[in-house]
C-alpha cells in the first residue's frame, strides 16, 4: 500500500495584509516551497495524490463552538479595518478574505487523508495545509490557525471509524495547546507535545505547557507535554525522549491510529525554535512511528519558517512514509543537562499513569539550573543555548544525504527446498569460491570439512555483507544449521575485512562468543532469561527477562530503555539479527523489532535463523520488505524486578553510553 499526499494551492491563497512581525514569517511560500521540494526530488510522483475537500460544518464542530464558526464565517466579506478588528480578539494570528475558505480546506485535507488510511486506499500519508491548526481552540484562532485541523481529525476517526484510541505526536516547536485543551479529559486520545519553553518565557507563555500538567480527571496520563527550558536542543535530546518517553507509553497505550502535527520549526534553522536538530531526524521520528497501529500514520503540517529546513524536513517524512531507507543518525551528542532535567521531569511526572515509566526516577530534588551547577575545572559544559544573548546567527547545516534504495530490497539464503517470499530475491553465493577464503572458512568455521552446504552457506552470507557495504542490496535474510556459527563467521569478516562497526542483537539464550566483542568494533546486546554471573562490559550488553522473550512487555522495555538509545549511539554499518533457538519471542514482537532495527545502518539488517525455523521466513521477510508490523495487544505491566534490572543495566552503562540517561546529574 502507498502513501498519500494532499495538497491544493489554493490554500497559498490567504496572507498577511498588514504589518505584524509576530506574523510575518506564516506566509504562503511555505506551501509551495514544500509541495515544489516533493516534486522536484520526485517523491510527490511516488505518492498516491488524494484532493482536498472543504471540512463541512459539522466536521469543524467536533472541536469549535457554533458562535465562533459563524463568526470566522462573516470573515470573507469583512473590509480590512474590520479584519484588524476582528483579529484583535485573538493572539498572535491574522484573518483575510479567503484564509476561512483556506482553513475549511486544511481541516478537510486531514480527513481526506484519515480516510484514505482508514480505508485501506493508502497506508499512511501527509498533507500539506495553512492555516495550521494546533493553537486553535474551541472558540478562538491562535498562533496562526483557525480551525484545529488534527483535533477534527482525531474525533472524526472515532465518530466515523469507531476508532478507539488515537496517538497525537506534536513534534511542532510550539506547544499545541488547543489539541491539549480538546483532550484533557479523554483517555482515548493520548496528546504527546514537545515544545520550547524556558520556563514559561517563550509563547505562548502558558503555565499549563508545563510537564506537570498531565491531563484531567478519566484523561489523568494521556497528555504528556516535555518542556525545552533551552534552546539549541540538537538530534540526540530529541531521539532520547522518544526512546525514554514517547516509545514506551505509545505503545503500552497501543493506538490504532497515529496522527502528527508535524509542524516543522522544530528543526535547525528555524527563527521561532532556535533549536538544532536536523531534517534528517525527521526521518527517525517518523519511521519510529511507523510501526504503530499497524502503519496508520496521517502527518499534517503545522508550522515550520525556515523555508530552506522546511523543504528539507518535509522531504525526509514523505520519503520514510515512502519506506525509503533512513539515513545513518549523523555523530549524536548527549543530550544537554537541560534535556535530561526535562525527560526526567516528564517520566516522574507520569509514572503514576504509564507501568513503563512506574520506575522513573523521582522529580529532581531541585529544578536544577545550570547556574547552580558548580562544574568541575576543565568539564565541558553540554549546555546550550548559552548564546541567548547573541541574535540568532544564520544557522548552516549540510544537505541531508541522498537516500538510494539498493536494487535489490531483500536477499535471502536458503536451502533449494524453501520457497523465497514475494517481494524478495533468493541469493546464493555459486560462483566457486576462491580457494583462500574457502579454506580459512572451512578451517575457522566448519569442522566436517566435506560439509559442502554449509560452506556454500556462509560463503553466500559473507558474499551478502559485500553486497550490503556496497548498498546493492538492502536487508538480508539466512535460514542456516547454526546461528551462533554464522554469526561469528560475519562479525570476523565485516569487522576484519571490512572494517565496519556491527551491531548484533540476540534475542534468546545460547552462548555468543564473547571473544567477537574484544575489538570493540561489534557490539553485542543479548536478550534472554538466564541469569548469568557474566557482567555486562560496554560491547557486550545481556538483558535478562525474568520470564525470557516471551514477555512482551518486558522485552519492549529493554528495546526502548537500551537497545534503540545504544544502537543511535553506536551507529554501527550492519545490524546482525539472531533469533536464537527456543527464544520464545512473540512473531508479531518478532517483526516489531525487525522493523524498529531497520533505523540504523541505512536498514542494512542481516537476520539468521535457524533452519527448524523456515515458518518464519515469510513474516520476517514482510518486516524486512518495509511492510508495518502488526500491533502488539495493549501491555500490560512490565515485571518490577525485570524493569529495576534494566534501570540497574542502565545506570550502570550510562557513563559509557550517554544516550542511556534518563535522568540529569545530581547538583553537588
Ligand atoms: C503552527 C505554529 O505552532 O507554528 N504556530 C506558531 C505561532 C507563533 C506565534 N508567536
Ligand atoms: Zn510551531
Amino acid at each position: 500500500m502507498g502513501t498519500a499526499l494532499i495538497y491544493d494551492d489554493e490554500m497559498t491563497k490567504y496572507k498577511l495584509l498588514w504589518v505584524d512581525p509576530a506574523c510575518k514569517i506564516e506566509v504562503p511560500e511555505r506551501l509551495t516551497v514544500s509541495h515544489e521540494a516533493l516534486v522536484r526530488t520526485g517523491l510527490a510522483d511516488r505518492c498516491v495524490s488524494v484532493p482536498v475537500r472543504e471540512a463541512t460544518d459539522a466536521e469543524i464542530l467536533l472541536a469549535h463552538s457554533e458562535e465562533y464558526l459563524e463568526a470566522v464565517k462573516k470573515t470573507p466579506y469583512m473590509s480590512l479595518e474590520d479584519l484588524m478588528e476582528f483579529t484583535r480578539q485573538y493572539g498572535d494570528v491574522y484573518f483575510h478574505p479567503n484564509i476561512y475558505h483556506c482553513a475549511k480546506l486544511a481541516a478537510g485535507a486531514a480527513l481526506q487523508l484519515v480516510d484514505s488510511v482508514m480505508t485501506g486506499k493508502v497506508r499512511n500519508g501527509m498533507t500539506l495545509v495553512r492555516p495550521p491548526g494546533h493553537h486553535s481552540m474551541r472558540s478562538a484562532a491562535n498562533g496562526f490557525c483557525v480551525f484545529n485541523n488534527v483535533a477534527i481529525a482525531a474525533r472524526y476517526a472515532k465518530q466515523k471509524y469507531g476508532v478507539q484510541r488515537v496517538l497525537i505526536v506534536d513534534w511542532d516547536i510550539h506547544h499545541g495547546q488547543g489539541v491539549q485543551y480538546c483532550f484533557e479529559d479523554d483517555p482515548s486520545v493520548l496528546y504527546f507535545s514537545w515544545h520550547r519553553y524556558e520556563h514559561q518565557k517563550f509563547w505562548p507563555h502558558l503555565r499549563n505547557s508545563d510537564y506537570d500538567i498531565v491531563g484531567k480527571e478519566k484523561g489523568a496520563g494521556f497528555n504528556i507535554n516535555v518542556p525545552w527550558n533551552k534552546v539549541g536542543m540538537e538530534n540526540g535530546d530529541y531521539l532520547s525522549v522518544f526512546c525514554h518517553v514517547l516509545l514506551p507509553v505509545a505503545y503500552e497505550f497501543c493506538p490504532d491510529l497515529v496522527l502528527v502535527c508535524a509542524g516543522f520549526d522544530s528543526a535547525i534553522g528555524d527563527p521561532e525554535g532556535e533549536m538544532c536538530a536536523t531534517p534528517d531526524v525527521f526521518a527517525h521520528l517518523t519511521h519510529l512511528l511507523m510501526n504503530l497501529a499497524g502503519g496508520k500514520l496521517c502527518a499534517v503540517l503545522e508550522g515550520g519558517y525556515n523555508l530552506t529546513s522546511l523543504a528539507q524536513s518535509v522531504c525526509q517524512t514523505v520519503q520514510t512514509l515512502l519506506g525509503d531507507p533512513v539515513p545513518r543518525p549523523a555523530s549524536l551528542n548527549s543530550p544537554c543537562i537541560s534535556a535530561l532535567e526535562s525527560l526526567q521531569c516528564v517520566r516522574s511526572a507520569h509514572k503514576a499513569y504509564w507501568s513503563c515509566l512506574k520506575h522513573a526516577a523521582d522529580l529532581p530534588t531541585s529544578t536544577i539550573s545550570t547556574k547552580r551547577i558548580k562544574l568541575r575545572e576543565g568539564e565541558e559544559t553540554t549546555e546550550k543555548g548559552g548564546e541567548e544573548e547573541k541574535d540568532a546567527e544564520e544557522k548552516v547545516w549540510p544537505e541531508p544525504p541522498k537516500r538510494v534504495t539498493p536494487p535489490v530490497c531483500a536477499a535471502l539464503v536458503l536451502p533449494d527446498d524453501v520457497a523465497c517470499p514475494e517481494g524478495c530475491e533468493r541469493f546464493s553465493f555459486s560462483e566457486d569460491l576462491d580457494p583462500l577464503l574457502a579454506s580459512k572458512l572451512r578451517e575457522s568455521f566448519l569442522r566436517d570439512a566435506d560439509d559442502s552446504t554449509a560452506l556454500i552457506t556462509i560463503s553466500s552470507l559473507i558474499a551478502l555483507t559485500e553486497k550490503m557495504e556496497k548498498n546493492e542490496i538492502c536487508s538480508g535474510l539466512a535460514l542456516v544449521r547454526d546461528v551462533t556459527k554464522a554469526m561469528t563467521s560475519i562479525v570476523q569478516h565485516v569487522t576484519t575485512v571490512l572494517s565496519n562497526r556491527v551491531l548484533v542483537v540476540c534475542v534468546g539464550d545460547g552462548n555468543v562468543p564473547s571473544h567477537i566483542t574484544e575489538d570493540r568494533e561489534t557490539l553485542v546486546v543479548q536478550m534472554g532469561s538466564a541469569q548469568t554471573d557474566e557482567q555486562s562490559c560496554k560491547y557486550y550488553i545481556r538483558v535478562c527477562l525474568k520470564k525470557g522473550c516471551s514477555d512482551t512487555s518486558g522485552f519492549v522495555q529493554a528495546v526502548f530503555g537500551l537497545l534503540l538509545p545504544l544502537g543511535y549511539e553506536y551507529d554501527p554499518s550492519l545490524v546482525v539479527l539472531v533469533r536464537m533457538p527456543d527464544s520464545g519471542v512473540s512473531d508479531s514482537l518478532w517483526q516489531q523489532l525487525t522493523g524498529l532495527l531497520q533505523s540504523f545502518a541505512l536498514g542494512h539488517t542481516l537476520v539468521l535463523l535457524q533452519e527448524e525455523e523456515k515458518a518464519l521466513v515469510g513474516l520476517t521477510a514482510s518486516s524486512l520488505l518495509g511492510n508495518p508490523a502488526p500491533s502488539l495487544k495493549q501491555l500490560q505491566a512490565p515485571l518490577t524486578e525485570d524493569v529495576e534490572a534494566l534501570e540497574r543495566l542502565r545506570h550502570r552503562l550510562q557513563a559509557d553510553w550517554k544516550l542511556l540517561q534518563t535522568t540529569a546529574p545530581q547538583t553537588q
